[in-house]
């Protein structure tokens, strides 16, 4: 089954970032013209600073925005590792986003229990009796392969009967996280990599292979559209694909 998948190689990082909030911008109008309200998943890792500096310059009804999370360390808000707390500091008073448009964790429970109380918190947000549609996921891969908080030969991969998985033994520290879970993911409108770096070069080129063995390569929304923003250095394999 070959995904909708479209694939963008700018020249910088500053490129990378205009062109995902040039995105973000357009999926957001369409979904608050659509559905009256946009319902954005957010990754942790550099996608933190991307939006810091990218959101501030779109324009949206930012009244309409719910903002969830794809992963998210199971670490105090104070923390350095919280991914909600980066958000909170870097877009709170900078962008017209309250605190209360956040679907945050219970970070005082154990991740078995913050994976349980986040699908309750997505419930309020999304029908009971289907998988949850995000309008938008967006995404980072780690050197790995990993995306979300869904790592290599990590067996919450296969996970299907849930929303959120708990993760107690994530590779990347803190090892404690929630995360989405692929039927989950794949079941969103669409879904955005943005990725930099000569460090990933190779990574992304076994995944844009179809490397199903590496989690970023399992990101296929079945109803829906994949992009891959790279800057020249990430997508220096390209041509070989
Ligand atoms: O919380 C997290 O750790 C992330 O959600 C994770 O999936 C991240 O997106 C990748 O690790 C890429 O991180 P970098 O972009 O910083 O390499």
């Amino acid at each position: 089954m070959s995904t909708n998948r479209v694939i963008t190689v700018v020249q910088s990082e500053d490129d990378v970032i205009q062109e995902l909030c040039d995105m973000i911008q357009i999926t957001a109008t369409n979904a608050i013209e659509k559905d009256d309200v946009f319902k954005i998943g957010l990754s942790g890792g550099s996608l933190t600073k991307f939006l810091t500096i990218g959101l501030q310059k779109i324009t949206t009804d930012w009244s309409k925005w719910i903002v969830f999370f794809c992963d998210e360390r199971v670490v105090p808000v104070e923390s350095a590792d919280s991914t909600y707390g980066i958000y909170k500091n870097s877009l709170i008073g900078v962008v017209p986003l309250d605190e209360d448009q956040f679907v945050k964790i219970d970070p005082h429970l154990p991740a078995e229990e913050a994976a349980k109380d986040y699908i309750q918190k997505m419930a309020v947000h999304f029908p009971p009796d289907c998988l949850p549609r995000f309008h938008l996921l967006l995404l980072g891969m780690g050197p790995d392969g990993h995306t979300c908080s869904l790592f290599p030969g990590h067996r919450i991969c296969d996970e299907t009967s849930v929303w959120v998985a708990p993760v107690t033994n994530a590779p990347k520290p803190p090892p404690s996280r929630i995360t989405l879970t692929f039927p989950v993911v794949n079941n969103a409108e669409c879904c955005i990599f943005a990725i930099t770096g000569a460090g990933k070069a190779e990574i992304v080129k076994r995944v844009l292979k179809e490397d199903e063995q590496l989690p970023a390569g399992r990101v296929k929304p079945t109803d829906g559209v994949l992009h891959w923003i790279l800057d020249s250095e990430a997508g220096a394999h390209i041509k070989d694909i």
